[in-house]
């Protein structure tokens, strides 16, 4: 069965009650007993009594559902592969529900051990490379002569071997991230496939259901105790001429989570390590399927249940976030505008800030959708600040950009205007389009937006409910 197969189709437990629906109702007056084909006028009466009966159920439902509608309120977060959505969920989490962070806290450990063991891995793959290069084919750069002498392939070698206990230990912890089925191994993420009570109400987090696995408590332990004897020598590759040379005149660029982890080694190998806030933020776990989670919020009008949907942003996941289109009233919509060099994963000749453009204008065309407020938040401001200091030319990947000043405030406003032009030409439904600049990994920057975000969002929908 392919991932997509497994994806259901719609949420369980939400869907309509059926009991009394509109339809049923019809086919049963209709058909089945309608009150005048009785001629004996006792089993008339008993025919109206049960009538009305459905009836005044029929009508008690709709007052039901209207009243739960009014309560609740459905946001989905879209955008392509890596723009932040997962991030931008465990914010809402934090701004709504910071205890029931607090509880999954020691649960993220597994990733965060997952996420550095292979950025590890990654560095040794590219030094690989590095040193299998002839002197021909080396990139000489005016950084000098590249540190691929023996001494150093001799240094890297015995670094290698004394890592391999860890890195061997990367399978274990993904089979279990993945409960051993179907992992499918990614370059640039760990891949997390939807699994039983992924889909619940109460918002339950996926990697909260591993603290009673056994095999996983033995996997994150085992981790722990290796990443302790090995701290030193991650800290000594990660310092190493031939490191730090490939980083700087390569321009290696690893996982920005991976990234994040070398440099917290020594904290994160501590004996008694719970993961930071932080560092719940800059793990990188793919998301498989489409996860509802469930959270009370309390704000204007009162107590209302946020249905957050995260989703899959692979391209071979897309085709299965329409099911979850009926009734939506917003769509926060992340495209990481840092992405402007790089390439798809799943289709590496499509530009990432084509592909997010093209997206979401096929999002603003859908007429499921032509009642959800649009938000888009263009995302990872931060990298792209970075990226522009240290040099990378907007015009060599997007070509409209043309000789405008490679600085951050114009870029951010070309891809402001860029977006903005883009949906004006595809939305017929003549929509708002809120934009706001984010870094996802800035807790108080970003509550700020969240508050916003629910205020426009709570408006909208106060208004829409009071009109039913
Ligand atoms: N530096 C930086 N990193 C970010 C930002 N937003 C998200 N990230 C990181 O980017 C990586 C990907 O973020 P996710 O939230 O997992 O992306 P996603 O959209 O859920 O990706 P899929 O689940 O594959 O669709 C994570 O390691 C995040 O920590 C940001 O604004 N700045
Ligand atoms: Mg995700």
């Amino acid at each position: 069965m392919t991932e997509l197969a497994r994806i259901p189709r719609r949420v369980p437990g939400r869907t309509r009650p059926t009991s009394y629906s509109v339809a049923s109702r019809k086919s049963f007056t209709s058909s089945t007993l309608s009150v005048a084909q009785f001629t004996d006028p006792a089993t008339q009466a008993t025919a109206q009594r049960i009538s009305d009966l459905i009836d005044e159920d029929i009508k008690r439902e709709a007052v039901r559902r209207q009243s739960e509608r009014r309560k609740e309120v459905k946001v989905m977060l879209l955008g392509q592969a890596e723009s932040g959505k997962s991030t931008l969920q465990k914010q809402f989490q934090l701004y709504h529900a910071s205890h029931t962070l607090e509880v999954e806290r020691p649960s993220w450990r597994i990733v965060v051990y997952a996420n550095l063991i292979k950025a590890v891995r990654t560095i040794l793959a590219e030094l690989d490379y590095e040193f299998s290069l002839s002197l021909d084919e080396y990139p000489w750069t005016s950084e000098g002569s590249a540190p691929t002498d023996v001494s150093a392939q001799n240094e890297i070698l015995e670094l290698r071997r004394n890592l391999l206990p860890l890195i061997s230990l990367e399978g274990s912890l993904l089979s279990e991230l993945s409960e051993g089925i179907s992992f499918v191994g990614h370059r640039r993420g760990t891949l997390f496939p939807p699994r039983k009570g992924m889909f619940t109400r109460s918002g339950t987090r996926p990697v909260t259901d591993l603290r009673d696995s056994t095999n996983a408590i033995v996997a994150v332990n085992r981790a722990a105790q290796v990443l302790g004897m090995t701290v030193h020598v991650i800290e000594a590759l990660w310092r190493h001429r031939s490191v730090e040379h490939m980083l700087r005149a390569r321009k290696l660029r690893l996982d920005e989570s991976g990234l994040f982890f070398l440099s917290e080694v020594r904290r994160i190998a501590q004996p008694d390590y719970i993961p930071s806030t932080d560092d719940m933020l800059h793990v990188r776990l793919q998301t498989v399927g489409v996860i509802e989670h469930s959270m009370k919020v309390n704000t204007v009008g009162g107590n209302y249940i946020w249905r957050i949907y995260d989703v899959g942003g692979t391209r071979s996941q897309r085709p299965a976030w329409c099911s979850y289109f009926d009734d939506v009233n917003a769509l926060i919509f992340l495209a990481p505008i840092s992405a402007f060099d790089q390439y798809l994963e799943d289709d590496p000749l499509t530009n990432r800030i084509h592909d997010s453009v093209e997206l979401l204008t096929s999002i603003c065309a859908n007429k499921l959708l032509k009642d959800a407020q649009l938000i888009l938040l263009l995302n990872k401001v931060d990298i792209l600040r970075k990226k522009l200091e240290s040099g990378v030319q907007i015009r060599q990947y997007i070509v409209s950009y043309g000789n405008r000043p490679n600085n951050y405030s114009t870029a951010a406003e070309y891809f402001r205007t860029h977006f903005l032009a883009a949906h004006k030409k595809k939305d017929t439904f003549q929509r708002r389009l809120y934009v706001h600049f984010t870094t996802m990994l800035d807790v108080q920057a970003t509550q700020i937006i969240i508050a916003s975000v629910e205020d426009l969002i709570m408006r909208k929908h106060i208004v829409q409910t009071g009109l039913m």
